[in-house]
């Protein structure tokens, strides 16, 4: 198996809509190829958190891979976010994932694993059904300390040795066990691509990574590719610049109520780069309303990041 090189910016793309609400194919298809043209993109993560694909039929999910598919044509890996809930549903939806085109799986944990906990061995198993189902290359999800399905380090070493696991997207939102955990990973499997995804403080975790996967790679792709290329070459004060000028967009878009409205204020940033032309969305998810609406146009001009002209030249 060659591994996915996902050692740069992996944007986790929107789900675009017509403003009655269905999937917009074409729109879609217009985000993949001006996100694709890009020097440092190294794939598109799609039907995840910023993408609702949890909001979306099998059938639209099926069709939007496909439209990532033909609309990169083979410059880079399509990754599905395998939601199911049990192990052979999850299983069952890589294998369809597969066939409709795409390369990797970006493997969710069980919803019940948010409220309970998980049962030990569980979470490796659900690696290995989907690996083996489908052979789609997995991506190991780290979801943050505050909940309950934040693997401990035994189940994450035993994901990240296993079969078809590449990389691992860590969002674990505690230093502690960062600064401990990547360093144990990485000795475990030297070839682990680690992935940050702490979208509303991307700094301190950019000097340890190999690439971000995030859903803010959609309205600043070009400024975290910067960010990503100044981490690695330890300049601290490179990426302090970067991200002291993105900051005002970070915050109008993550640093809100909640995570969910990072994905609506996603939409409304596209809006604003003229890369979507309105940021309908599907429940439930709320609109955020004409003030929110105007700060976080307001936060994209205090940061010099303005509209996308690339975007008519790649149709
Ligand atoms: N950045 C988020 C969004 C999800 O995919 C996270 O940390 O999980």
């Amino acid at each position: 198996m060659q591994a996915m090189d996902l050692r740069g910016l992996s944007p986790a793309p929107v789900t675009a809509f017509t403003r009655d609400g269905e999937v917009d194919y074409a729109a879609n298809a217009r985000i993949a190829k001006w996100l694709a043209g890009m020097d440092g993109v190294k794939s598109l993560v799609i039907l995840g958190h910023a993408g609702e694909g949890t909001f979306l039929t099998e059938e639209e999910r099926l069709k939007l891979i496909r439209t990532y598919v033909e609309a990169v044509n083979g410059q880079l890996p399509i990754i599905a976010g395998i939601t199911g809930e049990g192990t052979k549903v999850a299983a069952e939806e890589a294998r369809k994932c597969k066939a409709a085109g795409a390369t990797g799986a970006l493997v969710y944990p069980n919803h019940g694993w948010l409220r309970f906990g998980f049962q030990k061995g569980a979470p490796q198993d659900r690696y290995k059904a989907i690996w083996q189902e489908s052979g789609l290359q997995c991506i190991l999800f780290q979801y943050p300390d505050a909940t309950k399905a934040s693997y401990d380090i035994d189940t994450q070493l035993a994901i990240a040795t296993q079969d078809g696991v590449v990389a691992t997207k860590n969002g674990v939102r505690n230093m502690k066990r960062w600064y401990v955990e990547i360093p144990e990973l990485k000795k475990a499997n030297p070839n682990l691509q680690i992935l940050s995804c702490h979208d509303e403080w991307l700094l301190p975790t950019m000097f340890d990574v190999d690439g971000l996967l995030v859903g803010y790679g959609n309205i600043a792709p070009e400024l975290l590719i910067d960010l990503i290329k100044a981490g690695k070459a330890q300049s601290y004060p490179q990426a302090r610049q970067i991200f002291e000028r993105l900051l005002p967009v970070t915050r109008a878009v993550y640093h809100r109520g909640s995570h969910m409205e990072g994905t609506v204020a996603l939409k409304l940033g596209l809006v604003h780069r003229g890369v979507l032309d309105h940021a309908t969305i599907r429940e439930p998810l709320k609109n955020l309303g004409e003030k929110a609406e105007a700060e976080i146009f307001a936060a994209f001009e205090a940061a010099g990041i303005g509209r996308v002209d690339q975007l008519i030249a790649a149709e």
